[in-house]
């Protein structure tokens, strides 16, 4: 291909995304990223520059990270195990020390500085700051042997109860990016470790948000997780309960879907589960016409 050539081809590229750009200006995109997805550097700065080229067309990116492969590893140094139900981690005094720390320390610094390496504002945030996030222990009931419904005791594991997007509004405002750690704080001072999913989720409906993308380590949802060839395009809030009952999600999948039917039903524009492990996905997902991974419907 001859230089000539290479340029009308990215010309075109620009042409064809113009009409999206124009479409998603203005609006607000609450970016869940985490998981395995965010394990590979290269594909960090990618996912990092895909935001800020959100930004630069005008649209308001919020990032939820999550970071449990991390917060594993770490774990693993110092030898506590983790046990998780439903997909949320079981989380004593010490391991939500450790959580935070991962998650705040290392993890939500290293993205703002990618973020503003790249020429961007991003401020990192957690749940605590100006009471973003309030949460309470949260209850957790699961059939014993007998098949009895019992309470399960999920530590320090929280339930949001109020968020006050006021500093979201204000940063994005002001052409800031909020780069926020998923930890929330009880009203006697606790710390809470919350779902990053859920987390997303929950802002995403505080701020009305027009798009909730969810960027994990899976094509999107699959009617067979052993077989990525399943991807289902399109759930409703219907059949994500019809899979849950035939036990087709579980893990950490039914955080997301519990959460993406949340912020349906409570107005956020559309909400996407996308393949993180793909470069430059939300880029696909906003300004193609195609879409990937799997979209939620009413
Ligand atoms: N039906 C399903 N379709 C796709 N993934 C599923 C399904 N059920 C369970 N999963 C699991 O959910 C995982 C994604 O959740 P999780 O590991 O928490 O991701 P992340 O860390 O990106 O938030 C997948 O890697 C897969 O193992
Ligand atoms: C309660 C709970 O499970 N909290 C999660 C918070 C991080 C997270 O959600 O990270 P991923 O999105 O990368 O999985 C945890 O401790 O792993």
């Amino acid at each position: 291909m001859t230089p000539m050539e290479q340029g009308l081809g990215k010309a075109r590229v620009l042409v064809e995304a113009l009409p999206y750009i124009q479409k998603f200006a203005g609006k607000t995109v609450v970016i869940k990223y985490g998981g395995h997805a965010m394990v590979d550097p290269v594909l960090k700065e990618s996912v990092m520059l895909d935001i800020l080229l959100l930004h630069s067309v005008g649209i308001r990116p919020v990032l939820v990270h999550g970071g449990g492969p991390e917060i594993n590893s770490m774990l693993k140094k110092v030898g506590i195990e983790s046990q998780f139900i439903q997909g949320l981690r079981v989380t004593d005094a010490q391991t939500m020390e450790i959580a935070q720390m991962v998650l705040l320390g290392k993890l939500n610094t290293e993205m703002v500085s990618l973020l503003n390496r790249f020429g961007g504002k991003g401020v990192g945030l957690s749940g605590k700051d100006a009471k973003l996030l309030m949460a309470v222990k949260k209850p957790m009931q699961m059939p014993n042997s007998l098949g009895k419904m019992e309470d399960v005791d999920l530590g320090l594991v929280g339930e949001i109860q109020t968020v006050t997007p006021d500093i979201l509004n204000t940063l994005l405002g002001q052409g800031y990016i909020p780069v926020i750690s998923p930890v929330a704080s009880g009203e006697e001072g606790e710390t809470y470790n919350v779902n990053a999913d859920t987390a997303a989720g929950k802002i995403a409906e505080a701020l009305k948000a027009d798009k909730l993308l969810l960027l994990t380590d899976v094509r999107g949802i699959l009617s067979d997780v052993s077989d990525p060839g399943s991807l289902i395009s399109t759930i409703s809030g219907g059949e994500v309960t019809t899979l849950k009952k035939q036990g087709i999600l579980s893990g950490g999948m039914l955080p997301k879907v519990e959460c993406a039917v949340s912020a349906l039903d409570a107005g956020v524009g559309s909400v996407h589960i996308l393949d993180g492990r793909l470069s430059h996905a939300i880029l696909l997902e906003l300004f193609t016409d195609g879409g990937i991974g799997t979209m939620f419907t009413r």
